[in-house]
């Protein structure tokens, strides 16, 4: 999403970046986690109708659809300029558990602050985010952070998902929903360092969400002069979504609040393309977020302490 970030590098930046550089070592990350990784059958060339299904979930408005998702099979949705392809169970359930349970003890969870307008806003979701620098740059070179390296785990499911998908990506944004409170509001991943018409893979661990998205034009179509139906996905544990082509362009997305959700993180792979790109990674969608880890015993997160530098003892 497109937000402000704060361009310096504070002390306590730099200590994290450091002592995290140690903890992602691969020694410190265990690894046969993506080796069992089910990929989906199906080309993704495959149409599957659009079926009403009002019923489904009385808290969406009424023109809502959803998808035939075929199980086991990509789904393509190409229309009115939204292009995406849904894999249902990409990562198998045995996996996709241990992912989630290895992502939520190891990785460092900032619940984000940043400002609009002078308005403080709070993110109601844990991120973290980790990059590879793909443009040269020395590190004197940097302006501001140099990106903090993808763990292990996630860079060899980032290898799977390239594979399928015949893109290619260089960071990784991971988020989790504690609770059906948490969400992320209309918004489209438009950023201009992700260059024109980006393809960013999204893949669910954990409870179900719904998954919106509406044209940026839904009420009335410059097109057609028709309204656009929002399209609908409950997005389950192992689920992929690609989105592509002019989508971020086009459409916005949303994970709505619902009051009985629980747990669910999300892992999105893009490509940050421009020149100095990579300088952002540390900040975006993290900023200034406090850091967060997750009790294990309370099943809750917890905030850390700045003197905990970021990493887990
Ligand atoms: O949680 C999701 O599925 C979507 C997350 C998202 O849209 C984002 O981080 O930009
Ligand atoms: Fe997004």
């Amino acid at each position: 999403m497109k937000r402000s970030s704060d361009s310096t590098i504070s002390p306590r930046s730099s200590k994290r970046q450091a002592s995290l550089a140690a903890f992602l070592k691969p020694k410190n990350v265990p690894s046969p986690i993506i080796t069992k990784i089910h990929i989906s059958e199906g080309s993704g060339q495959e149409y599957k109708p659009i079926v009403l299904d009002d019923d489904e979930n009385p808290e969406l408005p009424k023109s809502i659809t959803t998808l035939d998702k075929g199980k086991g099979r990509a789904v393509d949705l190409c229309q009115n300029d939204l292009d995406l392809v849904y894999y249902k169970s990409f990562i198998d359930k045995s996996s996709s558990k241990e992912l989630m349970s290895f992502l939520l003890d190891n990785l460092p969870w900032y619940r984000v602050k940043y400002m609009v307008r002078g308005i403080n806003i709070n993110t109601p979701r844990y991120t973290t985010v980790f990059g590879k620098d793909s443009t040269d740059i020395p590190w004197s070179g940097y302006m501001k952070c140099r990106p903090r390296a993808i763990p292990e785990v996630l860079e060899r499911l980032m290898r799977k998902v390239e594979q399928v998908t015949s893109s290619q990506f260089n960071f990784c944004l991971v988020n989790y929903y504690s609770s059906g409170n948490d969400s992320i509001s209309y918004h489209s991943d438009s950023e201009s360092f992700l260059g024109p018409n980006p393809t960013i893979a999204s893949l669910t661990l954990g409870h179900p969400r719904d998954f919106l998205l509406r044209h940026i034009n839904y009420k009335n179509h410059p097109r057609t002069g028709n309204s656009v139906a929002v399209e609908k996905f409950v997005l389950q544990d192992g689920d992929m979504v690609v989105m592509k082509g002019k989508t971020q362009h086009e459409w916005e997305h949303s994970i709505p609040k619902r009051k009985s959700a629980k747990g669910r993180i999300n892992i999105t792979f893009r490509k940050g393309i421009v020149k100095y790109a990579t300088e952002n990674y540390y900040n975006y969608n993290v900023g200034k977020g406090n850091l967060h880890r997750w009790d294990r015993e309370k099943g809750e997160m917890k905030e850390v302490e700045v003197s905990d530098g970021g990493v887990k003892s």
